[in-house]
């Protein structure tokens, strides 16, 4: 299994403007662990910084300072092109990740090749229709053959974890995996995740914008405000009892099953209403009679 130690990671980009340039710094002093069968969360609004993370530690860019360790559980440290294997991304938009030339054959097995996980075109084959069904995408050898174009928004997500997963994954930086697809189909991609991480004892790095996702589905909750943790523990611990004046207005926007009525003023017993807050997702809801949490619309059809 693999652990990531991120330790005072920074990265600091140059701006220019005619003749003047200005130093952005977007990533400052970030530390955080990643092992295996936990999800840290990112947290945090637009241009905080979470993207830049995902780019430092799937090495499309170099931190400014401060270090990124990745090691198996015997310490050996993972480099080179086994770092490349272990580390993999799930991009935010599965329209752009995903080669519109290409079947998705193609796209799960070229990593496979380029990690020399299989050695024969039957081995390959094989390999992606396993992987394929391991996302429920079915029937397998039928969605093979077929191009992105073919595909729902929710099917190329699922195509774009397997392709990920498929050299043998340990560490899988989601980037927003969901906030693209269609709200209806959010929660099964993100339940799909949960299980595969299980599964491969995958240690997660769930970055998102949505406190109410990053709680179900996160261990620990990191909050980035202009690139730095401002808050950070237990996910329960960071939602109900936020300190930073930025995580109690993301917060206040995020359901709490534990605050029955103060948000939306609705009796336990019922999924609770919240606000609509620009740039938080409302279509999750908790609810007390199923003791979980749902999509608001599949409550509607629920109850009519
Ligand atoms: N290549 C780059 N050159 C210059 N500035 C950049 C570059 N990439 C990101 N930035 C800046 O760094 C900051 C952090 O950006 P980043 O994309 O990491 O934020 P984010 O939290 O992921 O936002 P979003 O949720 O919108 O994706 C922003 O101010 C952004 O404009």
């Amino acid at each position: 299994m693999t652990s990531v130690h991120v330790t005072d990671l920074t990265k600091d980009y140059t701006l220019r403007s005619g003749l003047r340039r200005t130093r952005l710094r977007a990533v400052d002093r970030v530390s955080f662990d990643l092992v295996p069968r936990r999800t840290v969360a990112l947290v945090g609004e637009s241009g905080s910084g979470k993207s830049t993370i995902a780019k430092l530690l799937t090495r499309m860019e170099k931190p400014t300072s401060g270090r990124i360790d990745v090691q198996l559980d015997d310490r050996t440290p993972v480099m080179g092109s086994v770092y490349q294997r272990h580390v993999q991304m799930v991009f935010q938009d599965p329209f752009a990740s995903l080669n519109p030339f290409h079947t998705i054959e193609h796209h799960v097995a070229r990593p496979l090749r380029i990690h020399h996980r299989t050695h024969d075109a039957a081995s390959t084959h094989a390999r992606v229709v396993e992987m394929l069904q391991r996302v429920n995408l079915e029937p397998a050898e039928q969605i093979a053959l077929r191009r992105p174009h073919e595909l729902s928004g929710g099917q190329r997500q699922r195509v774009a974890i397997a392709r990920a997963l498929a050299p043998g994954a340990q560490v899988l930086i989601a980037d927003e995996p969901v906030s693209m697809l269609d709200v209806s189909i959010r929660l099964g991609v993100l339940n799909l995740l949960g299980r595969l991480q299980r599964e491969d004892n995958l240690a997660v790095l769930y970055i998102t914008h949505d406190l109410a996702t990053a709680r179900h589905f996160s261990d620990e909750i990191l909050v980035l405000y202009r690139g730095r943790v401002v808050e950070r523990g237990p996910a329960d611990a960071v939602i109900l009892d936020p300190h930073h004046d930025y995580t109690k207005l993301l917060a206040l926007a995020a359901p709490d099953p534990e605050r029955v009525g103060s948000v939306g003023g609705t009796r336990r017993g019922a999924a609770r209403e919240l606000p609509a807050r620009d740039g938080i997702d409302n279509s999750v809801c908790y609810d007390h009679d199923l003791g979980d949490w749902v999509h608001v619309d599949d409550r509607e059809r629920a109850r009519a």
